[in-house]
């Protein structure tokens, strides 16, 4: 799966929401999207998943160009988990899961062992016939990555998968982010902590105020330059074999 953005902008209020981006994704893999508040992150999302409408440019996925697909043709080639979903109806999680596999056509036994594997993948079997409103925010943020997972999709858009979770289901389900990508897959996901951008994503996208600032190897991107230009903060990097991990500190005035 290939993903192409050329010269892609999308108009906002006060500036463009993303302006003039350029980005080419060729191989699978696990690639994060990084920026402050408001850069642009989800706006990037949600324009590669053919929800908004780009002002300028061109997104081609797998070869085909996103605006001449219908949206039965877009959810055979990629599935997005929005930042915050909020349930439409009070079903239970495997009713969600579900609807995730209502576009594909499967057997019986392959649509129950499909459900089993995502429940269990996202450590949901004790939670399958509880109804979302019955759910803890982690639990539910589980459920509704599960939903975009189910499908298999060749390209995994998610917006923030993390934000609601634990420490044991955030580092959970950024491995299974990386064994989804392992599998073949190219999977974009917006992240905000950069110590676990930097040990699970094989490249990460660094936007600005909706424009592309970096791109490439996280150790190519989380430079001390990036990090103040896009955070205005400065960092101490440590390095273990298992992961890295930093310390941000505000630029001191003057910076
Ligand atoms: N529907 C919209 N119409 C106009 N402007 C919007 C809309 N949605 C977001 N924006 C603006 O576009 C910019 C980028 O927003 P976006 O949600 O993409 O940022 P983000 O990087 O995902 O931020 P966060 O980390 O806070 O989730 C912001 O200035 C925001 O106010």
């Amino acid at each position: 799966m290939s993903l192409k953005l050329t010269d892609v902008s999308l108009s906002g209020i006060a500036r463009d929401r993303l302006h003039e981006i350029n980005l080419a994704l060729t191989k699978p893999g696990l690639v994060g999207v990084i920026g402050a508040n408001g850069a642009g992150k989800s706006s990037l999302l949600k324009v590669i998943a053919g929800l908004e409408k780009v002002a300028h440019g061109e997104v081609v996925v797998g070869g085909k160009r996103l605006s001449d697909l219908n949206s039965k043709q877009r959810a055979a080639l990629l599935s997005y988990l929005p930042q915050n979903e909020q349930a439409q109806w009070d079903i239970t999680v495997t009713e969600l899961l579900a609807i995730g596999l209502l576009q594909h056509s499967l057997g019986k036994q392959q649509r129950a062992q499909r459900l089993q594997k995502w429940l269990n993948y996202c450590d949901l079997t004790g939670l399958a016939e509880r109804r979302l409103s019955t759910l803890s925010g982690g639990e539910r943020q589980r459920a509704f990555l599960a939903r975009a997972l189910i499908s298999e999709p060749q390209l995994l858009l998610c917006d923030e998968p993390t934000a609601a979770l634990d420490i044991q289901h955030q580092l959970q389900t950024l491995k299974l982010l990386k064994e989804q990508s392992r599998a073949g897959r190219l999977v974009v996901c917006s992240l905000h902590d950069l110590s676990l951008a930097a040990r699970y994503c094989d490249r990460l996208i660094l936007i600005e105020e909706g424009k592309l600032l970096a791109t490439g190897a996280p150790a190519s991107v989380l430079t001390d330059t990036n990090l103040a230009r896009a955070f205005s903060v400065s960092a101490e990097w440590f390095c273990h074999s298992s992961g890295v991990a930093w310390i941000p500190q505000p630029l001191s005035e003057g910076d």
